[in-house]
């Protein structure tokens, strides 16, 4: 049994009365685990089909399962083909509630690792806007990379804190998840260091910055939008306190009821400090009642509508086309159909990196961007290489020259290996000449290599590679 702090655990009991002896209890269950899949890759029935792992569907959420950790889908070579992302049952609801729609501008505003952004991401089916941010600079490259992983073409990657992004910003999203920094008190039994750094006075730290948080987000939204304030604690200060402080410094706001939802269960008004009765429409997820670690959901509308889709700032940043030659030879022989890239203006070149900036994305010129959108590739003297993120982004179907390997075969392993592998050993492929080659794995895209005299030079990225 884990070490709760004392404190903790005597604050749980006043809050929970009888039903104490159960929550407590549930500490000694073994912790579920969850994948998510991603629907830009791969549709429920073809993942249903030709999954490995021993999965069961997770109630509140479209694309979750529960898996058995013996099955560690986290080194399989799918993982590192973006099919699934390994998330917390309890936080996949967040998205599930957020409901994102195709074509809209979503902020998610506390984004690292990357859970909600590839949940999101998903749901969006590569149309409409999303920007993912993220403070820690550390953790905003991780983000980085799930969205390379997740083959995201529609984002950005932003490392700002959220008063400056609110400058930029101002009521110009449609939907936005707060996914706030916070105690970590429903993470305790996997977490060790949220069990140290526990204190009545973290508590009020982390509730304190969530109002800061909530606040500039809201300066985000348009009129009619809706956001999603999540945590992974239990303490009602960091909960429906947070709410009510924020409903009434922002009437225009309101609680938005979703509705019962399977394994959710209702806000308390009681542990508000005046008992608002809208709060029992936020929501709690409990370890003993339900297959998932300790959360807090609610979703907010902002009254009003919004006249028509707000103006992008004209992308005079945007770079010379004289630039792009080298890129756009190559996809122009490397793309089935290249015209939908090469017809559109919006690229932009960071040093010797060039990306395809979504089109509704404003002008960001003093932002601190990790990823401005999709990374086509590097132009160096005369010579283009394509990136890793076009790879995880492009389909079979799309590209020229293909080769597929199995993913329990040994040819897959050394792949990611990085060593190179003979034309040979390819069971299924299209190949005419020699250069770039989209590798696969079961038909879905991992990465490069580059055909020269009968072998793939490898060109997975080395910082990927399994050792
Ligand atoms: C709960 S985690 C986010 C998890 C993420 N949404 C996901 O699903 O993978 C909260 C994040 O907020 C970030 N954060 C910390 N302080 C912040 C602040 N003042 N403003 C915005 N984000 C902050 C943390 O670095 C952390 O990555």
């Amino acid at each position: 049994m884990i070490q709760l702090p004392d404190a903790f655990s005597e604050k749980m009991k006043h809050l929970l009365g009888d039903e104490y002896d159960s929550f407590i209890s549930s500490y000694e269950k073994e912790r579920v685990q969850g994948l998510r899949r991603n629907p830009l890759k791969v549709s429920e029935e073809e993942f249903d089909r030709m999954c490995p792992f021993e999965l069961k569907k997770i109630p509140w959420v479209r694309e979750g399962y529960y898996y058995h950790a013996g099955d560690r889908p986290g080194k399989h070579p799918y993982h590192e083909a973006g099919l699934y992302y390994i998330q917390e049952p309890s936080a996949m609801a967040v998205v599930e509630l957020l409901d994102p729609q195709p074509g809209e501008r979503i902020l998610d505003l506390c984004a690292a690792p990357g859970g909600k952004t590839t949940h999101i991401a998903g749901r969006m089916e590569g149309k409409g806007f999303l920007v993912s941010n993220e403070i820690h600079p550390a953790r905003a490259k991780i983000l980085s990379q799930n969205v390379e992983r997740f083959g995201i073409g529609n984002g950005v990657v932003t490392n700002e804190d959220s008063g400056r992004l609110s400058a930029r910003f101002p009521l110009f999203f449609d939907r936005i998840v707060v996914d706030a920094p916070c105690s970590g008190e429903g993470m305790f039994r996997k977490d060790e260091a949220a069990r140290l750094q526990w204190s009545p006075e973290h508590v009020a730290i982390c509730a304190r910055r969530q109002e800061e948080i909530l606040s500039n987000a809201a300066a985000m939204l348009k009129p009619g939008g809706t956001m999603v304030y999540s945590t992974c604690t239990f303490s009602p200060e960091e909960n429906e306190q947070v709410i009510e402080a924020f409903l009434l410094a922002n009437p225009e706001f309101s609680i938005l009821d979703m509705g019962e939802r399977q394994g959710l269960s209702n806000g308390r008004p009681e542990w508000s400090k005046t008992g608002r009765s809208d709060l029992s429409g936020t929501y709690r997820i409990w370890p003993h009642q339900s297959d998932g670690e300790g959360h807090y959901l609610a979703v907010l509308k902002k009254e009003g509508t919004c006249d028509g889709p707000l103006k992008r700032t004209d992308p005079s940043y945007c770079t010379d086309p004289s630039v792009r030659k080298e890129a756009e030879g190559f996809l122009k022989e490397f793309l089935v159909e290249p015209d939908q890239y090469l017809t559109r203006k919006e690229y932009i070149l960071f040093g010797e990196q060039l990306y395809l900036i979504p089109p509704e994305m404003i002008d960001f010129k003093g932002m601190k961007i990790v990823r401005p959108g999709l990374h086509i590739g590097t132009i160096k003297k005369n010579r283009f290489e394509p990136s890793h993120a076009l790879a995880l982004f492009l389909k079979k179907e799309e590209v020229k020259q293909w080769a597929d390997f199995p993913a329990d075969g040994v040819e897959m392993v050394k792949y990611l290996k990085g060593e190179t592998l003979s034309e040979e050993a390819s069971p299924r492929s299209q190949l005419s000449k020699k250069g770039w080659v989209l590798m696969n794995t079961d038909g879905f895209s991992i990465g490069f290599a580059k055909l020269s005299g009968g072998i793939f030079k490898n060109h997975y990225p080395k910082g990927l590679r399994w050792m």
